[in-house]
């Protein structure tokens, strides 16, 4: 390999797996989940929207890109706001399928918060469908799991209103 700007590469895609790609199979890489007292007595619904997802499916190492929506309702404890955001990006740095991201984040955040009360909902797409094979732009997957008083049709259909899957991405 003697053109300069391919000297690296090798040692450079190495790298980019490893630390970053899936960076997420490395379990030091877990994020500390800072939690507090909900002193506030904050008994509502807290809804952390749009985050972004970068992920890689298992079949075809392709990339899944979209957006994770995460609900819980305190029974005592608060996580902080960045660490939904964080446990999801940890678990999607590792060849995934979609519905077992979704499953991972949700009882990750049950741990996390001693309550069964946890939702997500993931709308990405996947361009193993987007940019080869069957081609198709425009669709995207979702997926949900609905842990505790979220299986209530009430509660499920206010976390979804808050949603609202309109999302572009
Ligand atoms: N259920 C699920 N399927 C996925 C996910 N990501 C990719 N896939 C699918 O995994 C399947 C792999 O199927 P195969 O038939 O082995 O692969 P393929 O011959 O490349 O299939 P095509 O994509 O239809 O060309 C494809 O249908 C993908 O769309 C995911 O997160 N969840
Ligand atoms: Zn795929």
């Amino acid at each position: 390999m003697t053109d300069d700007s391919l000297r690296g590469t090798p040692n450079r895609v190495a790298k980019m797996f490893v630390k970053e790609i899936f960076g997420g199979l490395h379990p030091d890489r877990k994020p500390k989940a800072s939690t507090f007292d909900n002193k506030y007595k904050y008994n509502e619904m807290l809804v952390e929207k749009n985050i972004t997802v970068y992920s890689t499916c298992e079949h075809h190492l392709l990339p899944i890109v979209g957006r994770a929506h995460i609900a819980y309702i305190s029974n005592g404890t608060v996580v902080g706001l960045s660490k939904m955001n964080r446990i999801v990006d940890y678990y999607a740095k590792r060849p995934q399928v979609q519905e077992r991201l979704t499953i991972q984040i949700v009882k990750e955040l049950q741990k996390v918060l001693g309550t069964d009360d946890v939702a997500c909902v993931i709308d990405a797409k996947h361009l193993c469908v987007n940019s080869r094979g069957i081609r198709d732009i425009e669709s995207s997957t979702v997926t949900a799991e609905f842990g505790g008083k979220f299986k209530n049709e009430k509660t499920r259909l206010e976390f979804l209103d808050y949603i609202k899957l309109d999302t572009k991405f």
